[in-house]
């Protein structure tokens, strides 16, 4: 019940489905068991199932499976979908915060989908663990600091982390998210603690990282002032806009958003929306025509419309692609060999290859590549054409963006012809 009343207040009327509890009873177990050494030092045993059937099917992950070690650009990641579970672990202990479980295996189990449910399903997962984090200056730093860590180990040198500030404060926001009693971290200050600690991060690890700030779409009364943040803190690392939620809320019903991002396109604010995840292809036409969005979060269902997909074709529009996140939210058939990005692919598509929520997936992405090249086929080739097109759709300013991609060319081994 406790659960339920936190995600109550951190995802509006979801909670009223499902409560965070009921879907651990409910999982059944299941999915496959990984061993996946993230460090030289540290073995870390993940469960991820990579069947691409509902089948169960063990296998383990092995350094051998990283397919490709080269550097990468991440463009949909959310930071809070992204903490690490030790610290989680650290800051409920800090913080005299009781959890269902106090060890890094136990908590995991609880926090992780191992099955394919449903987006709605999904988004109660991060009722387990955000009032930890949420409300603590210091957790909300380190969190932001040890996901540059993770991530530069992951081969990526330029990433795109999203977040929505309102969701980590506990004063100036309403209502006050995860049940926390009213505190004195406001979504402003949250917005510079995350900088800061991303900016630690590019100091120590060879990584670049810039932020996106989410609204939500059953909390339309934040957008104005997500908004309002990404401008103000553009010059320190906010470079755009995101729709985060269930996407069943048609944001035509919210005009806050659509207020939201008409002042992003006039404040010069890049803008992406997640839409075409579990929503149908007019989400997806409403985020291009009516959000102006530059990119598009998921958009797997804007197959279903031809037309749309030509036209957005046509308009090399980039879709922010999530392979594991797309199985396990029931966004995508299970079956990878199924999978839209594979037509996206076959299409010359622009897209990027993401992990999106890698701590609820319990996934990295070396993950999403290795289940790529298994079971979609993808080659070096391709990941090296996909993470061109990904910095090419960055939200950097124009000379960094060159700057990227002159990396990328380089460490590809591929020589660039110049202009004359
Ligand atoms: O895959 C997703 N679809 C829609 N919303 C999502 C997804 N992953 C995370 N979110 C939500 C939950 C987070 O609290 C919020 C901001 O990061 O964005």
């Amino acid at each position: 019940m406790y659960i339920m009343r936190r995600a109550a207040v951190g995802w509006g009327r979801l909670s009223v489905v499902i409560s965070a509890r009921d879907l651990r009873a409910n999982d059944g177990g299941g999915g496959g068991e990984l061993s996946f050494s993230r460090t030289r030092t540290r073995t870390r045993t993940i469960t991820a199932p990579l069947h691409t059937s509902s089948a169960k099917m063990t296998e383990p992950f092995l350094p051998e499976h990283v397919v490709f070690n080269k550097p990468k650009v991440e463009l949909h990641v959310h930071l809070d979908g992204a903490i690490r579970v030790q610290t989680i672990l650290d800051v409920a202990k800090r913080r005299g915060i009781s959890l269902p479980a106090d060890t890094v295996e136990g908590l995991t189990q609880i926090i992780i989908l191992q099955q394919p449910v449903t987006l709605t399903k999904f988004l109660c997962k991060f009722g387990e663990y955000m009032h930890v984090i949420a409300g603590d200056r210091e957790a909300i730093k380190r969190i932001a600091y040890e996901f540059m860590e993770d991530k530069a180990r992951e081969g990526v040198v330029y990433v795109e982390v999203r977040y929505s500030p309102h969701l980590l404060a506990n004063t100036k926001v309403e209502p006050i998210p995860w049940d926390q009693k009213e505190g004195d971290l406001s979504p402003d200050e949250v917005v510079r603690l995350v900088n800061e600690g991303l900016n630690d991060g590019q100091r120590d690890f060879p990584i670049k990282a810039r932020s996106i700030l989410c609204c939500l779409r059953h909390m339309p009364s934040w957008s104005m002032e997500v908004v309002k943040l990404c401008k103000k803190y553009r010059d320190k690392g906010v470079v755009a806009i995101d729709l985060a939620g269930d996407e069943s809320l048609n944001c035509e019903a919210f005009p806050e958003h659509r207020m939201a991002y008409e002042k992003a396109v006039r404040s010069g604010i890049h803008r992406t929306v997640h839409a075409g995840e579990v929503g149908p292809p007019s989400v997806v036409k409403e985020a291009v025509e009516v959000l102006k969005a530059e990119r598009v979060g998921h958009g797997y269902r804007t197959l279903e419309d031809q037309d749309l997909y030509k036209k957005l074709l046509a308009q090399n529009m980039h879709f922010e692609i999530c392979p594991i996140s797309s199985r396990l939210t029931g966004a995508c058939d299970s079956d990878f060999t199924k999978h839209p990005v594979i037509r996206f692919r076959e299409d010359g598509a622009n897209y990027s290859l993401n992990t999106d929520d890698p701590l609820i997936f319990n996934s990295s992405l070396h993950l999403d590549y290795y289940t790529a090249q298994k079971y979609m086929g993808f080659t070096e080739e391709e990941f090296q054409r996909l993470n061109i097109s990904s910095a090419q759709s960055c939200f950097l300013p124009e000379e960094e963006k060159k700057a990227l991609l002159n990396q990328l060319h380089e460490a590809y081994g591929m020589v660039q012809s110049t202009a004359f």
